[in-house]
């Protein structure tokens, strides 16, 4: 009986037990849902989220508004017919549809409002903007010849922004100054006049670290002429100085960065650009100050702190340019997160610098683009490499941007040269550097294979970052205006004949046509490294060390890249170099 009593009591202290825990995981799984849905960015919709996600979108505003919306065209296929057509001839004619297109590539408006109007009102009018803007996208891309880029998503993200230039008086436009047009985004100017004819835009070139002062010049030059406001920054180096830090040499002479005597091409200090700032934005509010006075009407156009004469300084941009870098650097203390993750930066935050300068930080948005491809956001930091499926096309961009000499300089690796029949000066293929990397760190992946995820990982990083150098010109410049990244020393890849050999087909530029002799030659030389010293004189090594043929099997000779290159000095403890942001690193400024 006491035996029975006792079971009981403890299956029921069990079973009491049990339910707590169930209870506690469903609470769990419901801050956890409730979590997720706060602010994320979604730059990656696929179409079938994309139908389900509008049509839930446009019942409930059919609900709100009793109207019928009608159905949102989905381009379920955007490669028809493409291949038919030969691919210079497509991009052409893509270029010229995307021209035509341009300037129907704008940011989302907000909707007009009074402050009368209801928060449900006004949310369900910003939905509707929202929904109309996207439709336009959408429509955009039937065209089969335009194709866009992932963009932002998240109507709340878009918000956020909305409230940051209303709210500003100068905006300044954070672009990293080795793609500065890539991050430009032309039409929020026009939104930003929109909202006020008097509102600025600025656009802050930050990372400009990573630019020669020549290049610089270049830029200076371009943005003069097409009288865009611009200042050279660089928020790691000010944030630097200011806790006196002495930067030491990274990966490139920094003794030329700041000689120059434009002082429009010197790189800002904390305290320059503060004040520059501060000129910039209490002269747009004086102006509309003035003009608010004689044109009573004008009061929507007002900014918030306008009441207080304290200008507002509004920061947007992509994600991972330095907008909190830069908030960080000039507030003088670290306010805002910092991440080479993009999108770190989830609501808007304002800062009070002094009575007479807010500063307000906005998350960094993806705006909508024709012109660059997914793997070309990847490699520029604005998607997170996370969403990198196919490895080898973003580490196309990176090949066919950094200089082969300076890949081969930064990792003491040596790629493999054009064939005699190919373009002397190709860029190395995606495969090459990834194959020649793992070889020389021995990453192998479980299959045995050259772990060329984690190889284009790091590689991706050290791009995003600035170890591995390169920058665009202005439009209209051409390569031969392109100054010599600098630091690179000779890597030795070459044999002496050989790079006789391509100096002379450099000048021709021709591809030939393989002969028979080259297509026995490759596949001599060919083993799985692909980018290993298969070198004229390693061959004749093993050919005549015949012995040592015989003494090991073939299939082991021909993995010999998963061992390779240990004696080159930077095997694994590479990794501990490479896993820290570049940025960290010390730069000495002058
Ligand atoms: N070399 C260099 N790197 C910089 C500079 N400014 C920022 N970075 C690096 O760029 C990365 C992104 O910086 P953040 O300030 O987080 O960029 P953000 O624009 O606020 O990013 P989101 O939060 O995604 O909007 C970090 O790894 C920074 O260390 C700079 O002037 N020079």
């Amino acid at each position: 009986m006491v035996k029975n009593e006792k079971t009981t009591l403890g299956r029921s202290l069990v079973k009491h037990h049990n339910h707590m825990i169930q209870e506690s995981k469903e609470k769990g799984q419901y801050y956890k849902n409730l979590q997720k849905k706060v602010l994320e960015s979604v730059t990656e919709v696929s179409d079938i989220d994309a139908i389900i996600e509008q049509a839930e979108e446009a019942e409930r505003l059919f609900t709100i508004n009793h109207s019928n919306t009608t159905p949102l065209p989905i381009n379920v296929d955007t490669n028809s017919s493409s291949s038919t057509i030969a691919a210079e001839e497509w991009r052409e004619q893509q270029k010229i549809e995307e021209a035509l297109h341009a300037s129907s590539l704008q940011v989302p408006r907000r909707p007009p409002w009074t402050p009368e109007m209801s928060v449900e009102e006004l949310d369900a009018n910003e939905k509707q903007a929202f929904l109309n803007w996207r439709r336009m996208l959408v429509s955009l891309e039937e065209n089969e010849k335009l194709v866009l880029t992932p963009f932002e998503k998240n109507l709340d993200i878009w918000r956020q922004l909305w409230r940051v230039l209303e709210r500003s008086d100068l905006i300044v436009m954070v672009v990293d100054a080795r793609d500065p047009l890539f991050y430009r985004c032309p039409d929020l100017e026009a939104y930003a006049q929109e909202i006020d004819e008097h509102k600025k835009i600025m656009l802050l070139v930050n990372k400009a670290d990573l630019l020669p002062s020549d290049v610089r010049e270049k830029w200076a030059e371009y943005f003069r002429q097409n009288d865009i406001l611009f200042v050279f920054w660089s928020a790691i180096v000010a944030t630097a100085t200011l806790e006196g830090k002495v930067l030491k040499e990274q990966w490139r002479k920094p003794d030329n960065w700041q000689k120059t005597d434009d002082p429009e091409v010197v790189i800002y200090g904390r305290d320059e650009l503060l004040s520059r700032l501060q000129f910039e934005a209490q002269e747009i509010v004086k102006v509309r100050n003035s003009k608010a006075a004689s044109d009573a009407s004008s009061s929507r156009s007002l900014t918030v702190d306008s009441q207080h004469d304290r200008a507002v300084v509004g920061f947007v941009g992509y994600p991972n340019v330095g907008k909190s870098s830069t908030i960080n650097a000039l507030v003088g203390q670290k306010r805002t997160g910092v991440t080479s993750t993009p999108g770190k930066t989830k609501h808007f935050q304002t800062l009070i610098i002094s009575d007479e300068l807010m500063l307000c930080d906005c998350p960094g948005l993806v705006f909508p683009s024709f012109s660059s491809s997914r793997y070309e956001m990847i490699a520029c930091g604005v998607l997170p490499i996370d969403r990198m499926t196919e490895h080898r096309e973003a580490i196309k961009v990176v090949a066919d941007k950094v200089p082969r000499h300076v890949i081969e300089s930064v990792y003491n690796i040596s790629l493999p040269k054009p064939k005699p029949y190919e373009r002397q000066s190709r860029p190395p293929h995606a495969s090459e550097l990834l194959r020649a990397f793992c070889a020389s760190r021995g990453y192998v992946a479980s299959s045995g294979l050259p772990d060329e995820t984690k190889a284009a990982r790091m590689i991706l990083k050290d791009y995003i970052g600035g170890k591995l150098p390169h920058f665009a010109l202005p439009p209209g410049m051409t390569k031969d205006d392109e100054p010599e990244i600098e630091d690179t020393p000779e890597t030795g890849t070459l044999e002496g004949s050989d790079s006789e050999d391509s100096t002379v087909e450099d000048e021709t530029e021709s591809e030939q046509v393989p002969g028979i002799n080259d297509v026995l030659d490759d596949l001599s030389s060919f083993d799985l490294a692909n980018g290993l010293k298969s070198s004229k004189k390693e061959m004749a090594k093993k050919q005549t060390a015949s012995h040592k043929q015989h003494k090991k099997p073939q299939r082991k000779k021909d993995r010999t890249w998963r061992v390779k290159n240990t004696e080159d000095g930077d095997g694994m403890p590479v990794v501990k170099v490479y896993q820290k942001p570049a940025n960290t690193g010390p730069l000495k400024m002058r």
